[in-house]
């Protein structure tokens, strides 16, 4: 056996979605900022060809680096890599981390509470995870601050016509469409339709409405389309199913956390949700995702809410990636038939 890499990995997934996380064998990538660092990574491309192209990776996994943290208040630091964009935040990959970093050992687990402040690209963000006999059970997220942006905007999309549609930052930025008048009641065997429609959705949205964030210039486009369930009322609060189309064709496993806090602000700037409520997501697969509003402030001239949300995360495996100096695809490779619903 010969390598010239060896990257150690920890598999995981947050209710559904893949979370793989780095744990070793690559260098810190140079910037003052960890957001810095983030985009060293998007541009040089060669770690996340590494880890996310086939035959070591495939459209369905996200990776994610963890690297020393800038912030003097931060335990940790990771930078999230998805099949096409490398995120300010994540939430199913900040609960797959959150995981890994206290089941593992990389960092001290206090039961029944351990309270942790990781370092996301986007921002410091609390954790807080319940744990029990060794295992962080359920993972809290308290998400960087997240807007709404446009409501009730009209959306054209060849051969749809014109959509009504929301835009929404909760740590990236969302179109938001009403799944029902879509056609959805957001089962699994929609997953191809949703991921196929999404990206047109999505591109379109690209095209006609734009997204910026007040704060983060380089943050200037829409990642996904949340289809949004309708919000029914439980005893246990709001409930509302939810499937996200992630580029370049996918359905979130997860009931996708980002999407959740961008849900979360859009609801609340229109008087549906205020603090004392709670909102639990459901994805496709069944698995949910539970999100609260923990206090309202301001991203630039947007009024802010400040979301924090709540899933479970558990360890799939470990690996450790290498590569022969004789392979002839280094980078390896992606193709259509897999890389993007058609
Ligand atoms: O939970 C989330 O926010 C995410 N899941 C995969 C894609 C998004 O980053």
């Amino acid at each position: 056996m010969r390598s010239t890499k060896t990257i150690h990995v920890i598999s995981a997934h947050a209710e559904g979605e893949v979370g793989d996380v780095i744990v070793g064998g690559v260098t810190p990538p140079p910037g003052d900022t960890i957001w810095e660092q983030s985009r060293w990574i998007a541009r040089d491309n060669t770690l996340r060809n590494f880890v996310l192209n086939e035959p070591r990776g495939g459209v369905f996994r996200h990776v994610n680096l963890l690297v020393p943290p800038k912030h003097s208040e931060a335990d940790a630091a990771f930078i999230i890599m998805e099949p096409e964009h490398t995120p300010p935040m994540s939430g199913s990959n900040s609960i797959c981390v959150s995981t890994v970093l206290l089941d593992s050992g990389i960092l001290p687990m206090q039961e029944p509470v351990t309270n942790l402040t990781l370092e996301a690209p986007g921002g410091l963000v609390r954790v807080r995870a319940e744990c029990r006999d060794g295992k962080a059970e359920r993972i809290f997220v308290q998400n960087v601050p997240s807007f709404a942006d446009k409501l009730d905007a009209k959306l054209e999309v060849e051969g749809l016509g014109t959509l009504t549609v929301d835009t929404a930052y909760g740590g990236d930025s969302f179109v938001i469409v009403d799944a029902a008048a879509m056609g959805f009641s957001l089962k699994p065997d929609e997953a191809h339709d949703i991921a196929r429609l999404g990206v047109r959705i999505t591109n379109a949205a690209n095209e006609a409405l734009g997204f910026s964030h007040p704060e983060n210039p380089d943050w200037r486009h829409f990642s996904f389309c949340l289809f949004a369930g309708q919000i029914e009322r439980t005893p246990e609060g709001l409930r509302a199913g939810a499937a996200v189309a992630i580029q370049p064709g996918k359905v979130d496993r997860s009931p996708t956390g980002t999407a959740l806090s961008a849900r979360m602000a859009v609801l609340h700037a229109r008087g549906v949700m205020g603090l004392d409520d709670q909102l639990t997501a459901v994805s496709v697969i069944g698995s949910t995702f539970t999100g609260r509003i923990l206090g309202t402030t301001a991203v630039g001239d947007r009024a802010a809410v400040i979301p924090e949300i709540s899933g479970r995360a558990w360890i799939t495996g470990t690996h450790q990636h290498m590569l022969d100096p004789s392979d002839p695809w280094p980078e390896g490779y992606r193709l259509t038939d897999t890389w993007g619903a058609r």
